[in-house]
């Protein structure tokens, strides 16, 4: 693994080195009508890099004179014997809160010992800050992110989650670095389909994935029956580091990290009903649960515990999904106001369109449509 990332920090070798900072590549694909073209590309600064490639901040040009972009270039290997599930999903399923595709490439590079190295390049659109960038900027000036915008975020966190989930796809790494924001508008895309999974074949399913604070209950467990819900867990986690300013649990293997979830949850009794929990919860709000969370998460309603409740629940049949998250009284606030003030503006700003909703959108939500447009809509 360490080689091939030395490798892949040369440039690739069927590209054409022109200049030092750009060459050219005589196939590249465009998402829009998949022609095949030549173009040159400039690779700047290294925005990301992570476990699987490098993502780059770069330009396109068809003359290398003018120059189209920011884009951010991701360079994964190619595995020679496995389908990307990166690149289906990345080139057909076209959503707002989906990092978009732009063009993609195949290269090729030499390693030291002068072995091969297959590769694929994503050229996408260039979203420079990220949530966990955001979160930072917030808590690390001493404030708390507003929780207008940790609503605004999730909510479109979700929808994203209810079209890849409709199409039994769990994304398999949701964490703040892998959300994309634009904090000027709003704006929130899931990145890095990198360990994306189709679920519901009969493979073996691999437990070893997604990093371990976001990691469901289930897959610590190293349950090989899990559900597109491993991603609503995640998403549970970047809600509470929204409102902590840090990981909400942080275990240093797979053992501590389920203790760190038991201080919050209490241990799981292996008969976990939800039912049950309800009636508890307005019986008694003095419910050692319920206390629990209202004081890990000061300062929020009583609606907005429950929906934390929805969500952080071990059994992952009754933890909500997202269509049923996205019509919880939670997102009320995005619904009854259509403003929200940006990070450093005392100016406020229309939400973007959250409810627009596709055909295929709506056909997956179903009765929950109704409940989740605002009422005028
Ligand atoms: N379209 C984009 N625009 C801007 N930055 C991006 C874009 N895509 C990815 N990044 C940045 O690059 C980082 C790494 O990208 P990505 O997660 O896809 O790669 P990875 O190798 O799977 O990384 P990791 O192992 O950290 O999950 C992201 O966390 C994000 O900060």
């Amino acid at each position: 693994m360490l080689k091939a990332k030395s490798a892949l920090r040369n440039i690739p070798k069927r590209m054409t080195k022109l200049e030092d900072e750009h060459y050219f590549i005589d196939d590249i694909v465009s998402t829009k009508n998949r022609e095949k073209r030549k173009m040159y590309v400039r690779e700047g600064k290294r925005i990301g890099y992570g476990s699987f490639g490098t993502v780059t901040q770069s330009y396109l040009s068809n003359n290398s004179t003018e120059w189209l972009g920011p884009y951010a270039i991701k360079r994964v290997i190619k595995s020679p014997k496995v389908e990307s599930l990166e690149l289906e999903i990345l080139q057909n399923i076209k959503h707002p809160n989906l990092v978009t595709l732009e063009f993609f490439f195949e290269s090729q590079c030499i390693t030291k010992d002068g072995g091969q190295i297959f590769q694929k390049n994503f050229v996408m659109e260039y979203i420079p800050q990220t949530l966990s960038s955001e979160i930072h900027q917030y808590f690390d000036n001493g404030y708390k992110l507003p929780t207008k915008h940790i609503k605004l975020y999730t909510f479109q966190i979700l929808r994203a989650l209810l079209t890849l989930h409709s199409m039994n796809i769990c994304h398999g790494d949701l964490k703040p670095s892998n959300i994309l924001i634009i904090p000027g508008n709003g704006i929130a895309k899931i990145c890095d389909f990198g360990s994306a999974q189709r679920l519901g074949r009969d493979e073996e399913l691999n437990t070893y994935f997604c990093s371990r604070f976001y990691r469901a209950p289930e897959l610590l467990l190293n349950s090989k029956n899990y559900t597109t819900q491993i991603d609503i867990w995640s998403f549970g986690c970047i809600i509470g580091e929204m409102l902590k300013g840090q990981p909400l649990f942080k275990g240093d293997n797979a053992k501590s990290q389920l203790e760190e979830i038991a201080k919050l949850l209490g241990r799981p009794t292996g008969n976990e009903n939800r039912a049950n929990e309800v009636q508890d919860m307005q019986r008694n709000l003095h419910d050692q649960k319920f206390k629990r969370f209202m004081h890990w998460f000061p300062n929020i309603e009583f609606f907005d515990v429950d929906f934390l409740l929805n969500v952080l629940t071990y059994n992952s049949i009754e933890r909500w999904d997202a269509k049923q998250l996205m019509s919880h009284e939670f997102f009320d606030a995005l619904r009854n106001e259509t403003y929200f003030l940006p990070r450093g503006s005392n100016m406020p700003v229309h939400l973007p369109d959250l409810f627009n909703f596709s055909v295929s959108e709506k056909k997956t939500l179903g009765e929950y449509y109704g409940l989740i447009v605002p009422p005028s809509d």
